[in-house]
């Protein structure tokens, strides 16, 4: 990230927006390489201007019942604040989570560039200050998705709702009687559809409502716009809110977008690995090692 005054604008007079397609509208592939790490670190040490950008929840931790238990390692923070030192590198966190999660587990990290609530909120790598992306944008919709996710909590014990600033989360992970909360979660949809001008996200064991003005795909956009070129692109994700990163990505050849997940999911990415402490380890293998007292990556 350059030193120079951010030029990132808010979203709210936007006149068009991209919709994040449902899980059927994505399938191009159903049987994703596994990623080959020998490729992906010749291009990574050969790189003189890199962008590395990761989803949080299921690619940098894994999925956990209760969602403030998915704190990053010791290991994870000491990797991306050494990626983060590189001056070859910006390094971007993409994450549906809040602002405050982010920046109670990650803030701290020097030039860690941060995208909140699905880009409604960035803080730039090397600013301090957040960015509200949705600043003026009319949010009533908000009240009446709460009433809906009320109702549907009352009914399936063991749910909870997340509010968030600008996206509200229904999670039925925790559910009492799963089978009920899955058939709660099909009527939910349906109910959330009558809102309009809303996206609605099927995630993992949650439905999400967040603008229609957000999504992963725009922030990776408006970094590279910010950025400009790099000559090396890592982009990983494992929800159906990653395939909008991948898709803005799809047509780079310099970009690796890595899914962490089964061969066999339906993906716009073009490699896959199979969880998360894979994408830990990788990082991991990308941070300059001291061997005698010489520095050498991957
Ligand atoms: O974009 P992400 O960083 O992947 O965030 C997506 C949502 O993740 C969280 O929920 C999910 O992870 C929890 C912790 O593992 C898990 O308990 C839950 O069932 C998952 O749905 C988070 O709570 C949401 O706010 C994020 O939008």
């Amino acid at each position: 990230m350059s030193s120079a005054t951010p030029t990132v604008e808010p979203l709210s007079h936007l006149q068009t927006h991209q919709t994040a397609k449902k899980p059927a509208e994505l399938a191009t592939k159903h049987n994703t390489r596994l990623l080959n790490t020998d490729s992906l670190s010749r291009e990574y040490k050969s790189a003189n201007k890199r962008l590395l950008m990761f989803d949080y929840d299921g690619t940098l931790t894994p999925i956990v019942k209760n969602p403030a238990d998915a704190q990053p390692t010791q290991n994870l923070l000491r990797y991306l604040a050494a990626l983060c030192r590189d001056p070859s590198n910006t390094v971007w966190i993409i994450s549906g989570r809040d602002q405050e999660f982010l920046q109670t587990h990650l803030g701290h990290i020097e030039r860690l560039g941060l995208s909140a609530e699905h880009g409604s909120f960035m803080k730039l790598a090397g600013t301090h200050e957040w960015i509200d992306m949705l600043q003026n944008a009319d949010m009533s919709w908000k009240s009446t998705c709460l009433k809906i996710f009320e109702n549907y909590t009352a009914q399936t014990p063991g749910t909870v709702i997340e509010q968030k600033k600008s996206s509200i989360t229904w999670h039925y992970r925790n559910a009492l009687d799963q089978d009920e909360a899955y058939r709660q979660s099909l009527l939910c949809y349906e109910e959330l559809k009558k809102i309009g001008g809303v996206d609605i996200l099927v995630g993992k064991m949650n439905l999400e409502v967040r603008s229609l003005l957000v999504n992963k795909g725009e922030v990776v956009k408006r970094i590279q716009t910010q950025e400009g070129p790099a000559d090396f692109i890592l982009c990983a994700g494992d929800d159906q809110t990653d395939e909008d990163m991948f898709r803005a990505l799809c047509d780079d050849k310099r970009a690796f977008c890595v899914l962490v997940g089964p061969p066999n999911r339906e993906t716009l990415a073009g490699w896959c690995v199979e969880s998360s402490e894979q994408v830990v380890s990788l990082l991991g293998s990308m941070v300059p090692q001291v061997t005698n007292g010489s520095n050498s990556s991957l």
